[in-house]
């Protein structure tokens, strides 16, 4: 793989949303990128308080089932999670929800639903990309509501004993699980195109559960009027 290889197509709208983001993160003094050029990435650490998070990680308890993969893949193990969607409306995730788009400078009608995971012991998330491949089967039909993903927020809730790190291999970024912590990444090249060097994974947990929360964003409005 060469690095000039392109996943797909640029976009002047994907392109103003990942320099919009990138200039409102660099002006705020608790948010610190990544020292990479290959791909935005940053991390703000204490975003969430440990009550905030306590009450998502309680949510997540009580909502969870099996995590889902949006294209149909022969190993069973890529994504070992449990999952839920957290209904932006519930005074319980609005607040979050809406810091996050605030924090990006993103319309909130861009947000998909956020998701709570879960990850028991050797649960993961193997690599993978959080835009949409073109050319797979369910491009046409995720395009059609919002468009392409650009930015992607995570925060985790809790401290894990052992494990569950998100990792980028070609980026050569690492992250170890921390309450209340944030990261937050453009899925997009510079042009609009998809970036593969955003690949990452949810390393297997060892010990101790991970709870995280995940938003991602799309080009367009996702919200249906
Ligand atoms: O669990 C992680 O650290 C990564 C999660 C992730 O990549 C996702 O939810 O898209
Ligand atoms: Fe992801």
């Amino acid at each position: 793989m060469t690095a000039t290889r392109k996943a797909g197509s640029p976009s002047p709208v994907r392109q103003r949303a990942g320099e919009d983001v990138a200039r409102r993160l660099a002006a705020h003094p608790a948010v610190k990128r990544a020292n990479i050029d290959t791909a935005q990435i940053y991390s703000y650490r204490d975003f969430l308080s440990a009550a905030q998070c306590a009450a998502l990680v309680r949510l997540i308890d009580a909502n969870r089932r099996p995590s889902t993969l949006l294209s149909e893949n022969p190993d069973t193990q890529f994504r070992t999670s449990e999952s839920c969607d957290m209904d932006r409306w519930s005074p319980d995730v609005r607040p979050t929800d809406e810091a996050i788009a605030e924090l990006l400078g993103i319309d909130p009608s861009n947000g998909e639903t956020m998701q709570g995971q879960r990850y028991a012991p050797g649960q993961q998330f193997r690599a993978h990309h959080d835009y949409f491949h073109e050319g797979e089967s369910y491009y046409e039909k995720v395009i059609e509501a919002g468009g392409q993903r650009t930015w992607t927020a995570m925060i985790y809730l809790n401290e894990v004993e052992e494990g569950g790190a998100t990792w980028f291999p070609q980026a050569g970024i690492r992250m170890a699980p921390r309450r209340g912590m944030l990261l937050a990444w453009n899925n997009m090249n510079p042009d609009g195109s998809p970036n593969l060097a955003t690949l990452h994974e949810g390393m297997p947990v060892v010990r101790g559960t991970k709870y995280i929360i995940t938003k991602w964003f799309r080009e367009r409005s996702w919200l249906r009027a």
